[in-house]
This record gives C-alpha cells, structure tokens and sequence, in this order.
C-alpha cells in the first residue's frame, strides 16, 4: 500500500516538474517553446553520443564528467535492493516480535509483525580519479568477505566495471567501484607520482668525462649517499589507480612468472630503466645470449650470456657478499643499512631472465653448472638482503620440475608477480601464500592485455596491476646516459670474461 502511495506521489511531483519546465520555456521562448523544446531534446542526445565516444577514447577524462554522476545515482538508488538481494542486510534491531501460541481449535499459530532488514549503513561517498569509493560500517557480526563475495553484484548494480573492498580499520569497510579498467586505459606516464627521482650525475655521454671508476663495491663516491629509498621503484599502475611500487628494502627478491608474450621482458626493462638513474648495481644473467638484458650493457656491471657465465657471474656475487659481511662484522653491523655512510656499498640487483635455463639440462656437465648456479642463487636469497644483493627472477614458470633446489629458491623470493600464465598450476606456484582470489585473477587475465600481473607479496596483500611499458631503444639510451653509475666489480665481471674467452671458472 505505501509502495503505491510513493508511485501516485512520484508520478504527480514528475507532471508538476514538467509542467514548471513548459510554463518557464513559455515565459522565455514564447510561441517557439515547443522548438527550443525539442532543440533542447536533440542536444542532450547529442551530449549523450559524446559522453558514450568519450568514455571509449578518454575515460580518465569522461569518469568525473558523466561517469561518477550516472554511478552514483545508481549506486544510490540501488542501494537497499542490491543489499538484500546479496545478502548484506541484517535483521533489524525491532523487527517485531514473534511467537507461536496453541491456537483455538488445538493447532499452532504464529503471531507477530514480519521480520524487517536493514542495509549496512554508508558513512561516505567519496568520488576518485577513476572511481567512487563507499565507506560502509559493518554490522554486528558481519566479515569484509561477505561483501567480497557480493562485489560483482554490487558492480552489476552500480554499473561500474568492478568493485574492490578494503578494510581501512576493523569494523568498517570500504567499496571501491572502478569506472572503468584502468589498466587497460592506463595514465598517461607524466601524471603519475614518482617516488623518487633519478641521482643528478654528470653523464659519461654529456659532459665527456671519464666513465666513474671505484676501486672496490665498498669504496662509495663520497658525493652521492646511498639511501633505502633508492631501491624503492614506480613501475606501473594499480587497478586502484595508485602507483605500483616495488620496494626491494621490503621485499628484497622478486619472482616474476608468465607465459611467453604477456610481458614479464617489459615489466624488467621498466625496473632496470627506473633503477639505472640511481646509485644501485646492476648484473645481468640472461642464458638467452644476451637478447634481453644487452641493451643496458653500458649500465650493467657484468652480463652473462649463458649458463656457464652465469655460474662465473654467481659465484663472483658470492665472493662480494662475503666481503660485505666482513665489512659488517667489523663496524657491528646487522645490514649494509647500518654502516657508516663512507663505506656503506651501493645495492646490487642481480636480475635473472628466463630462469628455465639455467636449471635444466641433460649432459653431465651441463648438470652440475645447474647445481652450482640454484646453489649460489638460494645463498644469494638467503643472505643478500642484508647484505644488499636482491634477485629479480622471471621465468615462465617456476616449479618443483625445474630441479632440486628451485621450491626452496622460491621460499625467498617473497615478491611476486604473475602475469597471464599458461595453466592454472602456475598461478598456483607463483602466487603461492596468498589468498586464493588472487590466483582466480592471474587466470582471468585477458591474453589481449599484455602487461596486466597479480603482484603480491608475503604480507598476503595482492593488487591487479600493470607495467608502464618502455620502448627498449629509450631504455638503451638511459643505460648510456648513466653509464657513470655503472658500479665496479672486478670480481665478478672479471670471472665472466674468463668464461666467455675460454677459461675455467
Ligand atoms: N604493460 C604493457 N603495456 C602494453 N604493452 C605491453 C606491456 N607489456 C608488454 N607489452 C607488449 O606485449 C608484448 C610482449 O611483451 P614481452 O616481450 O615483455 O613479453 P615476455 O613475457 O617477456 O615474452 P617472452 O617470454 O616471449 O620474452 C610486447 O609487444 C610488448 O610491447
């Protein structure tokens, strides 16, 4: 009854309004009211043809315009009906009372007032860059997972392109519904924060001097201090619409696993171009002959180029940790962090492309090249982070068939990044540890979307994400133009020399 009450009292406010619209159009148009009327009728279809190109060409631009408004009044109006369709409302605290009584004739009846629900209350509505964002207290013996569960509903009755939930503080949740896909649409490059900018050093190619020269990795140029936050890099974008940060101070080894094409060669090139401008040391192992990691020779302190360069390069590594943990036990230092700043060493990130091959072999030789290489990488895992050695390994994919020794590599590498794989197997292994809706998401990753990873980490917090892709002849200019920070380790690219003209280990 009240239902249609409200229908009768909409339907009156609704031919008031317009009758207001025709008087004010009479008041000012005249005898050509009905033709400014319809004038008015073709420019909102117009309006509504552009917002609709819009959103297909610019959709950072088209989302607060007409996105948010349109998402809102869904949102709004939508509200309790998509609440108790999804199972999000709560009995209310009266909702009547019931009984059951012996009824007249000797049989049972119910009495009491039906049963009424409340949708949880919202507490904000905030609208961002690319989304809108619903702050929502949860009733009394409700779980954030109850409303994951709901998020496609709720994106359905939004219209929006998916909606996220975050937990800001216990108690309260937030909706987060996203526009559109940013990341395929992502932010021009210049409009995203960068976490730190690049070290200001005379380039080897710019001023024509001397390409910096240190006599050992200890021995830092006293004008550039090397700080943690140098090892903290802006690579992409997340679906939310932040930054996404590889910070290898937090999560000193990275995994980064996917099928051939889906962009894990881009996702490394972005890393190397980001870290390239700082004071860090760069080795390359690329068993691909060099194809990956060649263009930033000029950059890298030392490239191997096959499995048994990368035995040279691993063990040369070893020999700079070792020293690095004298330098520590000598000042009482737990990490490279805590050493006096003249002789604290410049970080070290060793990336490794297409771990694959450097782990399988079928000659005897080739076999113990394999042993010596997972052996020093997992020691390099196990005491570079302090140390200031961090892996970065890719691969297509990562399991216990790559050898004995590959499950307890991957145990340190906490950081983990899948990109779209080829079996379901894999996202299982990559992104082992975390929960199991981020290895649904690495399996929906569209094969058209080259870039788009699950990154995650040990703390069990996962984000869709996307690499900011870089041409690779920009990414070789950049290893030119900062070849002065090439750091110096003679005992690592010498050893890979010896190999590469012939010699033994
Ligand atoms: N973030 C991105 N945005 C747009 N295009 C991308 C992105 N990442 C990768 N691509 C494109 O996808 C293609 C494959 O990328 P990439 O070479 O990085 O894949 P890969 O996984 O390293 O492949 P492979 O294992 O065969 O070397 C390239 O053409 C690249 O330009």
């Amino acid at each position: 009854m009240s239902s249609l009450l409200l229908k009768v009292v909409a339907l009156v406010a609704m031919v008031w309004v317009l009758r207001r619209i025709a008087d004010g159009f009479t008041a000012i148009f005249g005898a050509a009211a009905p033709v400014a009327l319809l004038a008015l009728i073709v420019l909102g279809m117009l309006v509504w043809r552009m917002a609709g190109r819009l959103r297909e060409a610019r959709p950072w631009s088209w989302w607060p315009v007409f996105g948010a408004p349109v998402a809102v009044w869904w949102m709004l109006r939508t509200w309790s009906a998509a609440c108790e369709e999804l199972g999000l409302a709560v009995p209310a605290a009266r909702s009547g009372r019931f009984g059951l009584l012996d009824g007249p004739a000797g049989g049972l009846i119910v009495r009491g007032t039906p049963l009424k629900v409340v949708s949880p209350r919202r507490i904000g509505l905030k609208i961002r860059a690319s989304g809108l964002e619903v702050r929502v207290r949860l009733a009394p013996g409700q779980t954030p997972a109850q409303f994951e569960r709901a998020a496609e509903g709720l994106a359905h009755a939004w219209r929006v392109h998916r909606v996220r939930v975050e937990v800001p503080r216990p108690g309260f949740g937030t909706l987060v519904g996203l526009g559109f896909d940013p990341l395929r649409h992502p932010k021009p490059r210049q409009a995203q924060a960068v976490a730190a900018g690049p070290v200001d050093v005379p380039a080897s190619d710019q001023d024509g001097q001397e390409r910096a020269e240190y006599p050992t990795d200890l021995v830092v140029p006293d004008q550039i201090e090397v700080t943690p936050a140098d090892l903290s890099v802006s690579v992409g974008i997340r679906e939310d619409s932040h930054p996404w940060q590889l910070d290898l101070t937090r999560r000193p080894h990275y995994l980064v696993c996917g099928a051939t094409r889906s962009g894990k060669s881009t996702l490394t090139v972005r890393m190397l171009s980001e870290l390239a401008r700082r004071p860090v040391g760069l080795v390359g192992i690329d068993a691909k002959n060099g194809m990956e990691l060649s263009p930033f020779g000029p950059r890298l302190s030392a490239l191997a180029v096959n499995r048994a360069e990368a035995v040279a390069a691993i063990e040369g590594l070893l020999g700079v940790l070792e020293l690095r943990a004298m330098t520590c036990q000598e000042h009482g230092a737990r990490s490279i962090w805590e050493l006096p700043v003249p002789v604290r060493p410049w970080p070290i990130v060793v990336v490794v492309d297409e771990v694959a091959k450097l782990m399988l072999s079928v000659d005897r030789a080739g076999k113990e090249e394999t042993t010596r290489c997972i052996q020093g990488l997992v020691r390099l895992g196990q005491l570079g982070a302090a140390l200031g050695i961090h892996l970065w390994i890719s691969g297509q994919r990562f399991g216990s068939d790559l050898g004995p020794g590959a499950t307890l590599l991957r145990a340190q590498l906490a950081g983990r990044v899948c990109h779209r794989v080829a079996d379901a197997e894999t996202a299982g292994m990559t992104l082992a540890g975390l929960p199991a809706e981020s290895v649904v998401e690495a399996q929906k990753i569209p094969a058209d979307l080259a870039g788009v990873a699950v990154s995650g980490d040990d703390s069990g917090a996962w984000h869709l994400v996307r690499s900011d892709p870089m041409d690779i002849t920009e990414a070789a200019a950049l290893a030119s133009q900062y070849a002065s920070l090439r750091l110096d380790l003679p005992e690592v690219d010498a050893a890979v020399q010896r190999v590469r003209l012939g010699g033994a280990w």
